[in-house]
């Protein structure tokens, strides 16, 4: 019998625990978490089967998770080098910073346990176990990062124990895991937040202001809804990376500051061509890590004629498209609609009727 516990039944814990349990009925899954009325949920809605404290019934587990804000996982891992634990047992974490939590496994590590460090790359601002969901790292990227050869011959064991997130595994360091997300989540948190406190002060006097906010100021900020706890922890445990991609932000800021005080037109359309390109690259949002959108590519050869064409057809079948982008990822190359759906079925739908006459595009 498999038995795993489970510190912090959050977002992330909760999560992890449902897809575990989804994926694996037979696994007895223990549950620790300060607030009790989490611990509660959990028990009557089958995320765990059982509660504990302070580690006191993970002295026979084969996997132990944290899941808690990244300055407890840290302390854990010191206590978890005194506590007694099975051989051969698995202990992971899901914090958003690697190099102080492997510091602080250091201890562990040198007892003989085996330590997997890990981080989900799929989230979300929602905190607590009731903004749970089993399905929120299905085809996420997920860092896994053995701690020595005696980790790494255990990782298949943790990924076949994790099988019910379905996530993309990715190996790496704590360095480059922490330059990497620095860039594309520390920072952007940071800047996001920023935003909002100085859209607030300066519509301190302006009633109206916030309360006009658009699609634009209301998806960029969208993560600085997400638990201060947690980012104030991240922040700690990852501070001379940030400030030095911060640094370079702000640099970045100055200089687009510069040409729009210059006029410079040219500057200022290349600045956002540039950008445009960059965003459009990365593709759809994964379903799971954000709200559920379901997207389909086409190639319009004639962009403008076309795009009416499609909307017609999908309006005559009474399929509601949610939005409609075009993505055109260089000059003199036929356009990409990227058409988005609120359901599996409607993209389907949409794809059977579309296929015949455009070029479908697989991403
Ligand atoms: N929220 C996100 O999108 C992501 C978060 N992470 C990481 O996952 C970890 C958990 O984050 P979330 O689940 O989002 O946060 P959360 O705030 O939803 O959950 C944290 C849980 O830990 C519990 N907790 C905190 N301190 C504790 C302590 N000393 N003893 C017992 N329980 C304690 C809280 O009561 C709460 O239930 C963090 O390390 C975070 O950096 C990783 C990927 C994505
Ligand atoms: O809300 C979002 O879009 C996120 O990016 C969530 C997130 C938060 C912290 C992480 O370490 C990883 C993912």
């Amino acid at each position: 019998m498999t038995k795993i516990y489970l510190k912090g039944l959050g977002l992330i814990g909760s999560s992890l625990a449902r897809a575990i349990k989804k994926e694996h009925p037979d696994y007895v899954l223990i549950a620790e978490d300060q607030d009790h009325a989490a611990e509660r949920y959990a028990l009557e809605h089958g995320i765990a089967d059982e509660c504990g404290t302070a580690f006191d019934k993970a002295e026979d587990a084969d996997l132990i998770i944290l899941a808690t804000p990244v300055s407890v996982i840290a302390k854990d891992l010191l206590r978890l080098s005194e506590l007694e634990t099975k051989p051969g047992a698995i202990i992971t974490d899901v914090g958003s910073t690697k190099r102080t939590v492997m510091k602080a496994a250091r201890k562990l590590i040198d007892a003989g346990k085996i330590f997997i460090a890990g981080h989900p790359m799929a989230g979300s601002h929602k905190t607590g176990v009731w903004a749970g969901k089993a399905d929120l790292f299905e085809n996420a990227f997920y860092f896994l990062i053995p701690a020595n050869d005696a980790s790494e011959e255990k990782l298949s064991e943790l990924e076949e124990m994790l099988k019910g997130v379905h996530a993309k595994w990715l190996e790496t360091t704590p360095v480059r895991h922490d330059k990497i997300v620095a860039q594309i989540s520390h920072v952007p948190h940071v800047v996001a937040s920023a935003l909002v406190n100085q859209t607030e002060k300066t519509f301190a006097d302006e009633p109206m202001g916030m309360r006009v906010a658009a699609g634009g100021f209301k998806s960029i900020t969208r993560i600085a809804s997400a638990d201060p706890t947690m980012w104030s922890s991240i922040l700690l445990n990852n501070g001379e990376l940030i400030s030095e991609q911060l640094e370079d932000y702000i640099d970045a800021l100055k200089e687009i500051d510069e040409k729009i005080k210059k006029q410079d037109q040219k500057a200022l359309f290349d600045f956002f061509k540039a950008a445009k390109i960059g965003r459009d690259s990365l593709g759809p949002e994964k379903i799971g890590a954000i709200p559920g959108f379901y997207d389909l590519f086409i190639n319009l050869a004639d962009k403008v004629g076309s795009l009416a064409d499609v909307t017609q057809i999908l309006a005559e079948a009474r399929i509601n498209l949610v939005n409609v982008h075009i993505l055109e990822i260089r000059e003199e190359i036929d356009g990409i609609a990227q058409l988005t759906f609120s359901s599996e079925k409607d993209r389907q739908k949409a794809l059977g009727l579309l296929k015949t006459k455009y070029k479908i595009i697989e991403r």
